[in-house]
């Protein structure tokens, strides 16, 4: 029987769903409905007419691995090849990043020098910890936070000072609290599977990943050692290149200022209705929503699953972008990272203009940052966020750039964002959680399913495969005389 799905929120996790549901010869129709007036989410840029590009959310994703090659099969379909920006392993933004401890910059250790010698800010070399890690027993819980397993199994100084930050650079959040089982899988499954970090990454975990071959261009990637990429004209670029080709074929529809309001069941059918008063009816519904904004559209009767889908919190990110006149960094590199025990609310720097030179305005050399600041602590450094004033934004991020950069000089532009609840936070149990709803919604033959950043990772690589897996669950993988058939 052919399907009528709709497709809830049109952020990259949507419309990689759409673009996936769009192959199949399997639905008669696809409506996405997006509440704002313009898709992508998080993918957000500002593009200036001197050239300037500016990204309030992803700038860079990496290439690896299966979902790393899914994401690049997506941008050779869409004949994206040639506004690629890559970053090589040998480039410096790859070797040099920077963890700001103690009032000072120090370059994270790499390579075989780097973990067999003490390096600042670290008090004996990475080295130790490692070999130690593949005597230590395995833990016995179910999960664990990202923090206690690292200091069970690595070290605590690691724990307190790299893995801290790390959490702060990935999700804005407190490796205290983040779960070690969902928010770092392959480090959990390999303490199941050999007993250790280290012997688990030289050996294999076992089970493998998803199987995705390759396009000539996840292929280069691999072959030319690519470890970030971007487009010319910014992230934003790809989910409006999916749009276009979503809108180029008979049985999607795309809506924009459509937010949905509530969703019933009647008679194994979705009614949508949406903000302005109209209803619409689908078969199945994938929703991309955060897990508390689907939780405020589901009914009464769904009690069991609002209440799971609530309990996964989100954090409010402050990012203010800022150009400066000339070259005005001490070091070159990716960024840097501050520890929460250095300060709570300074998540930390990137340094925008060394990835991706080609970002910056056409004439003059700048040099381009982006300072960010909140997420877990945000409350704590700038009470409510829906009362904090650009102002007092932009000025904690020009004074970070002084002390922990010693630019004197003020920014000749700036922009200020407050990306409210722009990241979800996997606590302790988060597995628990997503296994509660999808047995909830099998049992109850829900037609919903679940896809984008709160629930199986938050990379735009994971996300746009949540979206592919939502796709492929409800109407199969496409065979290729399907594909290109509208
Ligand atoms: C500051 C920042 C930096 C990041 N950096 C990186 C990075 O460098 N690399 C990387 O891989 N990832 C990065 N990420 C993560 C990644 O960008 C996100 O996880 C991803 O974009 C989330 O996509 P999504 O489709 O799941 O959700 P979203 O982008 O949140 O999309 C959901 C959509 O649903 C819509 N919506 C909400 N409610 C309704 C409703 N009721 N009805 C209809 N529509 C609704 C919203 O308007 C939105 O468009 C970053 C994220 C942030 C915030
Ligand atoms: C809201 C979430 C994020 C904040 C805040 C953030 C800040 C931040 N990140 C870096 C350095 C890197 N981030 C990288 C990837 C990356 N960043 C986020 C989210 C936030 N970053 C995500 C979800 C990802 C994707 C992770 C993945 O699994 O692919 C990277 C590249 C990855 C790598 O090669 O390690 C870097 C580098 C800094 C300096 C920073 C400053 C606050």
């Amino acid at each position: 029987m052919q399907k009528i799905v709709a497709v809830v929120g049109g952020g990259i996790g949507g419309l990689s769903a759409c673009h996936h549901l769009s192959k199949s010869p399997n639905v008669s129709k696809v409506v996405l409905l997006e509440g704002s007036g313009r898709c992508g989410g998080w993918l957000n840029s500002t593009r200036r007419d001197d050239g300037a590009v500016f990204e309030h959310g992803p700038r860079g994703v990496r290439p690896a691995g299966a979902v790393g090659w899914n994401a690049l099969n997506m941008v050779s379909e869409l004949g994206l090849e040639t506004e690629i920006l890559l970053v090589t392993k040998d480039h410096v933004a790859s070797k040099n990043r920077f963890l700001y401890v103690k009032g000072q910059l120090h370059k994270m250790p790499s390579g075989p020098g780097g973990v067999l010698r003490t390096i600042s800010p670290f008090s004996r070399p990475i080295i130790h910890s490692v070999l130690k890690e593949m005597l230590v027993s395995k833990g016995k819980d179910e999960d664990e936070s990202v923090h206690a397993f690292v200091s069970r199994r690595l070290s605590s100084e690691l724990a307190d000072i790299a893995i801290d930050s790390l959490c702060r650079g990935v999700f804005a959040g407190d490796c205290r609290q983040l779960s070690v089982r969902s928010c770092f899988p392959p480090l959990y499954k390999a303490e199941r599977a050999r007993g250790s970090i280290v012997l688990g990454m030289l050996m294999g975990s076992g089970g493998g990943g998803p199987n995705v071959v390759p396009s000539e261009l996840a292929k280069r990637a691999s072959e030319e050692s690519w470890s970030l990429w971007s487009l010319k004209r910014g992230m934003q670029t790809l989910p409006e290149a999916l749009e276009n080709s979503l809108r180029r074929r008979e049985r999607v529809e795309v809506h924009h200022n459509t937010c949905v309001k509530s969703l019933t069941l009647q008679g194994g059918v979705w009614e949508i209705k949406l903000e302005d008063g109209a209803t619409l009816k689908a078969d199945h519904v994938i929703s991309t929503l955060p897990a508390s904004a689907l939780a405020s559209v589901l009914p009464p009767t769904a009690q069991p699953l609002t209440e799971q889908l609530r309990a996964i919190a989100s954090a409010t990110v402050a990012v203010v972008n800022l150009e400066y006149e000339g070259f005005v960094l001490p070091v070159t590199g990716f960024g840097h990272l501050v520890p929460s025990s250095e300060d709570p609310g300074l998540l930390g720097v990137v340094y925008d203009s060394v990835s991706f030179p080609q970002h910056n305005r056409n004439g003059g050399p700048t040099t381009r940052l982006t300072v960010m600041m909140g997420g877990a602590w945000f409350e704590q450094a700038f009470g409510n966020r829906h009362e904090v004033t650009q102002q007092t934004v932009l000025d904690r991020a020009t004074r970070a750039v002084t002390s922990h950069l010693g630019v004197t000089s003020p920014p000749v532009w700036s922009l200020v964002s407050i990306l409210k609840n722009c990241i979800p936070q996997y606590h302790l149990g988060h597995w628990k959680r997503l296994e509660k709803m999808r047995q909830y919604i099998s049992k109850n033959n829900l037609p919903l399913t679940l896809a984008g950043a709160s629930y199986d990772g938050v990379s735009v690589n994971d996300v746009i495969f949540s979206g592919r897996t939502a796709a492929e669950g409800l109407v199969g993988k496409p065979d290729l005389q399907s594909l290109n058939s509208d």
